[in-house]
């Protein structure tokens, strides 16, 4: 099946087909376009793609009186270039759909964010990071070109030579400069195993030291650290090979295997550094069974082995069931008593970071993961003045051991800090900064100049009125 999918690939055959399906599809995105502006424009612009499903503790309040458009009815992987290394994919494609699509057929993604239910919709007009973004950026940084429907209901390309400024400007501008029908990514081959290393850590500044020095390797293929107390942490430094070693596979994501970060913590109580070979799809979603170690809190006997060999197979929940079902007085328990937060900070700065993070949240277990910012390819984020490129992904998922902690105060101050350093925060998550805090962490120049000459305003709210804490619940 697999080399007949292939053989019909490369003839172009299928290409040809779904590109007039993907053509018909745009064509309705249009057709929603058209009935708005003949309609009078009466309302702004959003998604059509309900709240609860995106991968947010949130849901968008604009979802309910904007205009949506239905971008999410664009589900399909279009065409693969194996000569010029690329996939033509539609925005609602998902990171579990792609592996599933590609990894049969010997590629991969460059940077392939971990949760399955990731879109490549969300991840190009938000941000997207994973253990591989030390080598290759962000998801934006492995995007060829865009193809997008503006507000007048026209479509428009750009990639780094044809409208290099709508380029740029696409990546975080949340879906406010125009709707994404299809994307062009890089793809580079895929090996079968991961050979993953793991390096328990137990000072935090010689520990924070030691990462921050293998950040810069990049000869590996993925490097992450999971912090478990202030001074415990394991290092996973991973390379794609052909072969693993005899006896030391590990197939992570079988249904009853341990929950990843607990498996990688059982190397502090070893004490001593290890090595095993991930099949390379389990290593990607290595963190989706658990959602990180969010899971914990939700059904707290899921990694009791009983429960992960009769049930392990149902996990994880779907973050939008959980979502669809929860009460006002769930939502509120996570909004006063819950952190979820990504800080994306210089790596000069991480072990200040730290100590800010245990004063204001204390919360743990924590994920490093470092990224890169290129100076070339800065729009709505701004590369640090000093021409620091390496940037670090402070993940932080949990209940806070502050007793006093209080989002308005403990958040906000954790807020100020990251923009004192030039850093950022990733917007999926509960962002409380002013609109002039905002504009002074991210770059506005580029993006107000594209709303102007693409007729953004009183089609789309900015990006501020998407993300900030009055227009989400
Ligand atoms: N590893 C990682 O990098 C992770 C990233 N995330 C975050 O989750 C989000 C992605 O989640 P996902 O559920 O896929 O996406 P979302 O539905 O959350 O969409 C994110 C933003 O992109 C906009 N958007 C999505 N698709 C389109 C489109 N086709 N055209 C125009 N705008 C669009 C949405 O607008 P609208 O609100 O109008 O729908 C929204 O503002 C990202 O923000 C990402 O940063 C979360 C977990 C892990
Ligand atoms: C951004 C990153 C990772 C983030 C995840 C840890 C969170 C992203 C979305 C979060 C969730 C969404 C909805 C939920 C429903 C609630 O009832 C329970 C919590 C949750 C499952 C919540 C849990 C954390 C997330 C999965 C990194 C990788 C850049």
């Amino acid at each position: 099946m697999h080399i007949r999918a292939k053989l019909a690939i490369m003839s172009g055959a299928i290409n040809e087909k779904s590109r007039a399906q993907h053509a018909a599809r745009v064509a309705t995105v249009q057709k929603a376009l058209r009935e708005w502006n003949d309609e009078g424009r009466k309302t702004k612009l959003c998604t059509a793609r309900p709240g609860w499903l995106a991968m947010s503790l949130r849901t968008g309040r604009y979802k309910k009186t904007m205009t949506g458009i239905p971008t999410h009815k664009l589900g399909n992987v279009i065409s693969i270039n194996e000569e010029k290394r690329t996939v033509f994919v539609e925005p609602n494609v998902t990171m579990g759909q792609i592996t599933a699509t590609l990894m049969p057929l010997g590629w991969t993604l460059p940077v392939l964010p971990e949760l399955d239910d990731l879109t490549v919709g969300g991840l190009v007009c938000g941000v997207g990071i994973e253990s591989s973004s030390h080598k290759h950026g962000l998801f934006q940084h492995c995007c060829k070109g865009f193809e997008l429907v503006l507000a007048s209901g026209e479509v428009v390309s750009c990639s780094a030579d044809n409208n290099p400024e709508l380029f740029k400007a696409v990546p975080w501008s949340h879906g406010t400069l125009g709707f994404l029908v299809g994307a062009e990514l890089d793809i580079v081959p895929a090996k079968p195993y991961v050979r993953l290393e793991y390096v328990p850590l137990f000072d935090r500044k010689t520990a924070v030291e030691t990462c921050l020095e293998s950040y810069k390797n990049t000869d590996l293929d993925f490097i992450e650290t999971l912090i478990y107390s202030r001074d415990e942490m394991v290092l996973m430094k991973g390379a794609m090979v052909d072969k693993p070693e005899p006896g030391k596979v590990n197939a992570i994501g079988t249904w009853y295997k341990p929950w990843f970060f607990t498996h990688v913590r059982s190397y502090l109580e070893k004490k001593k550094p290890g090595v095993e070979y991930i099949p390379l799809r389990d290593y990607y979603h290595r963190h989706t069974k658990s959602l990180f170690w969010e899971l914990q809190d939700i059904i707290t006997f899921g990694n009791d082995l009983w429960f992960r060999v009769l049930f392990g197979w149902m996990m994880p929940p779907n973050h939008s069931i959980l979502k669809r079902t929860q009460t006002e007085e769930l939502r509120k328990l996570y909004e006063d008593h819950h952190v979820v937060q990504d800080m994306l900070v210089p790596g000069s700065k991480l072990q200040e970071c730290l100590d800010v993070q245990d004063r204001e949240f204390g919360c743990y277990p924590l994920w490093l993961c470092p990224m890169r910012i290129f100076p070339e390819d800065a729009g709505f984020i701004k590369p640090a003045k000093n021409g620091e490129e390496m940037f670090i992904d402070l993940g932080i998922y949990g209940n806070p051991s502050n007793k006093d902690f209080k989002p308005q105060v403990n958040l906000r101050n954790v807020e100020n800090y990251v923009r004192s350093v030039e850093g950022f925060q990733m917007l999926y998550a509960d962002m409380l900064q002013s609109r002039e805090e905002f504009e002074e962490m991210f770059d506005h120049k580029l993006y107000r100049k594209m709303r102007k000459e693409l007729g953004c305003e009183g089609a789309f709210p900015e990006v501020y009125d998407k993300v900030c804490k009055a227009a989400r619940w």
